[in-house]
């Protein structure tokens, strides 16, 4: 069933999204979790008005309390649909704090076994706040990496700002996240189709749209005539921003967005080996990593995707969405640039073709 993650900073308009969505013909069949921080679970109430799945995560902030209430919380949920206790729902959001870091709540979705069974991370929906989003970014750092980790990211409560205060926060928001569509919303007013099915898979057709979920032509357009495709933010805010150049303060100038491809196809062992050296050496600078790989001995692409430590299991694609069959791989990293990244899987998979016997594909049982 899918799944999607609605994060933002404080008052940053989740519920309000929330309320709007679930207002939408077709998002009857939706279930609700929502974590609070304290006591007063007020937008439970407030959800509540339109939803009657809704399950109250109030033992803290998410990010801390994630593992225990989020599984159990999602297994209630699925517990009470398979006994007819609650309508058979066919999606959940969650609505996490607004001071959550996504990544916990994510790696639980890919990584507990009876949840990644029944549960689909679909997408990771961002609220910034149209108004307050700059300063927040400026001095929250979660803020940053609920923005950079999102699929889709709304810029709330463009009623209160003009336009040079909501364009200044695109502008900062697209070099901090390329590949996420931005949209400008009042009162959380937009299509819930914009916002889902942004994974892999498309539900409904079982189809999958891996154009749409790679999005790699948006780092692209910042590459040069390299294999790399690289948007290195602390060089663009040189020229697009009033701050300094290298600011270490900046939250941001810690973030960087690329796109990395590869000519040659590679094999699944120097893969593994890169993923788990990169995952358990440097797992906290990898806040999304997504990609197609064209393997040795495989006809078909497998597309990975990781959030820090963990990394989901490959999934073997029906066919290659073009005639482009280079393995491409995106990543979003906090302190952490291209080039080591790019180098130690080179090196991995040029000693991986030399002792090319040895090298097996997930079909064969590898997996990450
Ligand atoms: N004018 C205006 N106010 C908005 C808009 N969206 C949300 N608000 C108001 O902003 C305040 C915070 O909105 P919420 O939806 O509660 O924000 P939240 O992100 O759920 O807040 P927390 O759960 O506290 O993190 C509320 O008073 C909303 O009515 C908008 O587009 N325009």
């Amino acid at each position: 069933m899918a799944t999607t993650v609605i994060t933002g900073f404080l008052g940053s308009g989740k519920t309000t999204l929330l309320n709007a969505l679930l207002s939408h013909d077709g998002m009857d069949k939706t279930a609700v979790l929502i974590n609070e921080f304290g006591d007063i679970g007020l937008d439970h109430l407030l959800v509540r008005e339109v939803s009657e799945d809704v399950v109250l995560l109030n033992s803290g902030c998410i990010c801390c309390s994630v593992r225990g209430d989020l599984i159990s919380g999602l297994r209630d949920l699925f517990v009470k649909r398979t006994r007819g206790e609650v309508p058979a729902f066919d999606r959940v959001i969650i609505e996490t704090t607004g001071l959550a870091d996504p990544a916990p709540i994510l790696h639980t979705l890919m990584t507990d076994p009876l949840l990644t069974s029944k549960f689909r991370l679909d997408s990771v929906v961002t609220t910034v706040d149209a108004l307050h989003g700059e300063g927040q970014l400026d001095t929250h750092p979660e803020s940053v990496k609920q923005a950079a980790v999102a699929d889709r990211i709304l810029i709330t409560k463009s009623d209160l700002a003009d336009n040079a205060t909501r364009s200044s926060l695109e502008t900062r928001l697209r070099h901090l996240n390329p590949a996420a569509p931005i949209h400008v919303v009042s009162m959380g007013d937009i299509d819930p189709s914009k916002l889902f099915n942004a994974g892999l898979y498309d539900p409904t057709t079982k189809s999958m749209d891996v154009q749409k979920w790679l999005h790699d032509e948006a780092y692209e357009q910042h590459g040069d005539e390299s294999h790399e495709h690289e948007h290195d933010h602390k060089h663009d805010h040189e020229h697009s921003h009033n701050h300094p150049p290298h600011d270490v303060n900046r939250h941001d100038d810690h973030i960087r967005s690329f796109c990395i491809t590869f000519d040659e196809p590679l094999h699944w062992d120097a893969f593994v080996t890169w993923a788990e050296i990169f995952t358990q050496m440097r797992g906290e600078s990898l806040l999304r990593v997504k990609g197609i790989l064209n393997l040795v001995g495989e006809s078909n692409p497998v597309a990975i995707h990781a959030v820090q430590h963990v990394f989901h299991p490959p999934a073997t694609l029906p066919g290659w969405p073009d005639d482009d069959h280079r393995s491409k791989i995106v990543f979003i990293t906090k302190d952490l640039g291209p080039q080591v990244i790019r180098d130690s899987l080179y090196h991995l998979n040029a000693a991986a073709s030399e002792t090319a016997e040895t090298a097996t594909t997930p079909g064969h049982g590898k997996n990450l």
